[in-house]
């Protein structure tokens, strides 16, 4: 018999792997091995190291009870907390909708109440629409002039909602109090640098989950739960420094799972972290992962911390076939593979975010995407494959203000090496491309609408693309399309086809 030892951060469990885990507090990457090799003999079992790295120190072993009593036995000082065995299950994030109210705290906390067995790490969104209206507000700061900063709308909602919110729950004012001054601050420091940048956007937006996961976490502790609060940003959430649109680094997730794994390791209460936020890597300032990006936040802790399950809370009764917005009687789809989650999110369902679906792959954790106005809803179940043979067509997505580029060259027939000078025009200047189709004489192609966020940029890089394709072809530029993607099983596309067309 064999067990498997692992850092955190292993891409891909094996599949004996039991998902009941002790955790436990090594001083050096030496005593890895030397802790390995002493559980192997005491229990007459083979043990392999399956991935190792100097800096992480939390080592994850794969536990039967019987095991467990011989790591108890074999234990030095500090090496295994009794703790750990009672461990962190599953995310469960709460989108703006599920928290944007007193009420919806309440049933939200209800709702974690109902799975005593589980032990979550909560995200939260900011509550409502707070996000769309600080930056509404920010907007409105660059031209008001400092006196009339106080009168803007967005800013009186945006307290009044967090106020009434503390009130209702009868939790103390001063949970949020200087974020809602230094709020006041900010905007009008906008308001005399009459500059809005993307920087400070992020950094503006962030108070919606800092005050959202504070609010929470009080009433938390005020019914008799006990939860921490923490920003992502101060628990090691690290990301590039495309503010409004960062990508995680690597380093988070041995950094995420050190911090709430040391803490709950010394003090178990239930994590409350604000969803969207990190740290940019060099700049250190608050980055935000694009919008949406909460869900991003909860599949990075299920696999920085190897949970059981990821699950995200709408307001809709999982991923549906087409956005009701569109057509109502739109229906759940049980099963999705992370692939179809992901090409469903990047072709426009806003359900998800795009990135979200990358971490709960690598860690092969499921994801649950549930109605928190309708928990019985069986939801959907977002996993490594499923079964495929009665699919057809899963779900239809569209994306809108997509740009689209019509490249012409008359030189192309029997020519080589023209499909590579256009895509290196597209590489040198740092722009992702979706969809592509060719002819033997035309390329057709759309850009990615979240590389070109800021409308003075748009302008500005389209110029910029279309100066270097003209020196190779004939160009038209076509801007306000949309993409309808149909994501179906491939094996089934002729039928899909005929039927659409
Ligand atoms: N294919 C789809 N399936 C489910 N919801 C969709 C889909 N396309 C668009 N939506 C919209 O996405 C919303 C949920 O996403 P989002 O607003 O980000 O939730 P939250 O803020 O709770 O995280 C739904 O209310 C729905 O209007
Ligand atoms: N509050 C952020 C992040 C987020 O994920 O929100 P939601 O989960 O409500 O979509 C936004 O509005 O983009």
């Amino acid at each position: 018999m064999e067990i498997a030892m692992h850092l955190f951060g292993v891409q891909t469990p094996q599949p004996a792997f039991s998902r009941r885990h002790l955790h436990c507090q090594l001083l050096s990457s030496q005593k890895h091995l030397h802790f390995a090799t002493s559980v192997a003999s005491a229990s007459g079992l083979r043990c392999r190291i399956v991935q190792n790295c100097r800096s992480w120190r939390v080592l994850r072993v794969s536990c039967e009870e019987r095991i467990v009593d011989v790591l108890k036995r074999n234990k030095t000082k500090n090496q295994i907390c009794d703790g750990a065995l009672n461990e962190l299950t599953c995310v469960m994030k709460f989108g703006g909708s599920s928290v944007a109210s007193a009420d919806r705290m309440r049933e939200v906390a209800d709702l974690i109440l109902k799975f005593p067995e589980e032990k979550p790490v909560i995200v939260l969104s900011a509550m409502g629409k707070t996000t769309n209206k600080l930056l509404l507000a920010g907007e409105k700061a660059v031209s008001c002039g400092i006196s009339n900063v106080s009168d803007i709308d967005e800013l009186s909602c945006v307290k009044e909602l967090h106020l009434r919110t503390m009130d209702e729950l009868g939790i103390d004012k001063s949970t949020v109090s200087t974020h809602l001054e230094e709020l006041d601050q900010l905007l009008k420091a906008i308001a005399q640098v009459k500059e809005l940048t993307l920087r400070t956007k992020d950094y503006l937006v962030s108070f919606g989950e800092c005050m959202s996961t504070r609010i929470f976490a009080a009433y938390l502790n005020k019914i008799g739960v006990k939860a921490r609060q923490y920003d992502a940003f101060d628990i090691g959430f690290i990301t590039t420094d495309d503010f409004t649109n960062a990508d995680i680094l690597e380093a988070t997730y041995p950094a995420v799972a050190k911090r709430l794994h040391s803490d709950w390791i010394s003090d178990p209460a239930i994590p409350i972290v604000t969803g969207y936020l990190g740290k940019g890597w060099r700049s250190c300032a608050v980055t935000t992962l694009g919008r949406g990006g909460s869900d991003l936040t909860a599949t990075t802790i299920g696999k920085a911390l190897g949970l059981q399950e990821i699950q995200v809370w709408k307001d809709v009764d999982g991923v549906l076939t087409c956005d009701p917005n569109i057509y109502p009687l739109a229906e759940p789809v049980p099963h999705l593979t992370f692939e179809e989650a992901a090409e469903l999110a990047y072709f426009g369902a806003q359900v998800l975010h795009p990135q979200s679906m990358r971490p709960a792959r690598e860690g092969d954790i499921p994801v649950r995407v549930k109605n928190s106005y309708n928990p019985k809803a069986p939801g959907t179940l977002i996993t490594r494959s499923r079964d495929m043979s009665k699919a057809v067509l899963t779900s239809i997505v569209v994306k809108r203000n997509v740009t689209m580029l019509d490249i012409v060259s008359t030189r192309m027939l029997g020519q080589f090496g023209f499909l590579a000078k256009v895509f290196s025009i597209f590489e040198d200047l740092g722009i992702s491309v979706d969809v592509v189709a060719t002819s033997e004489v035309s390329i057709s192609l759309t850009l990615d609408p979240s590389k070109l966020w800021s409308r003075e940029l748009i302008q500005q890089e389209l110029d910029h693309v279309v100066e270097e394709l003209e020196k190779i072809a004939v160009v038209n530029l076509l801007q306000h399309r949309s993409i309808i993607s149909l994501i179906g099983n491939v094996q089934r596309s002729s039928l899909i086809l005929e039927k659409v067309l």
